[in-house]
C-alpha cells in the first residue's frame, strides 16, 4: 500500500448557474462544496522541506470557486468533474479527487441534499 497526502478544503460556499427546473436556469444558487485532494507524497517530510513537495492547498480553494463565467451546469455533478479535471489537468502527482457538493436552496428543514464524486486517475 503506497503512502498519500490528503489534501482537504472543506465547507465553501459557491455561488453557481446550476439546476434542472426553468426556475433555476438563470440565477446563480449557492452550493456548499467539500473536496478532498490525494497526492503521492515524498518518503518523509522534514522541517524545511518546501512547498514543491507537497501541493497548495489553496490550489484546492481556487478550482472549486473560480468555475467558468456563463457557464449553466445542468447537474451538480458537472460542476464536480469541472472541479475534478482542473486538479488532474494541474499536477501529476494527484491520483484521486472527491468532491462533495451540497445544494444549499433545496433544504427545508436544515438537511444537506447533494452528491459526492469520487475519481481517480486514468492516465
Ligand atoms: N443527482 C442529481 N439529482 C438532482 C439534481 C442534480 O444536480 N443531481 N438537480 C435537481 C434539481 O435541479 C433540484 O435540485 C431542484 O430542486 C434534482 N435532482
Amino acid at each position: 500500500m503506497e503512502d498519500r497526502l490528503q489534501l482537504e478544503v472543506h465547507d465553501l460556499e459557491v455561488q453557481v448557474l446550476t439546476g434542472i427546473y426553468s426556475e433555476e436556469t438563470h440565477l446563480p444558487q449557492p452550493l456548499r462544496i467539500s473536496l478532498t485532494v490525494d497526492l503521492d507524497c515524498p518518503a518523509h517530510y522534514t522541517p524545511d522541506t518546501p512547498l514543491t513537495e507537497s501541493k497548495n492547498y489553496l490550489d484546492l480553494k481556487h478550482a472549486a470557486t473560480v468555475l467558468p463565467e456563463g457557464v449553466h451546469f445542468t447537474l451538480i455533478e458537472g460542476v464536480a468533474d469541472h472541479i475534478c479535471d482542473t486538479l488532474f489537468v494541474q499536477d501529476r502527482r494527484v491520483r484521486r479527487v472527491q468532491v462533495k457538493i451540497v445544494k444549499l436552496a433545496i433544504a427545508e428543514e436544515g438537511e444537506a441534499i447533494g452528491i459526492t464524486l469520487v475519481r481517480y486517475r486514468r492516465d
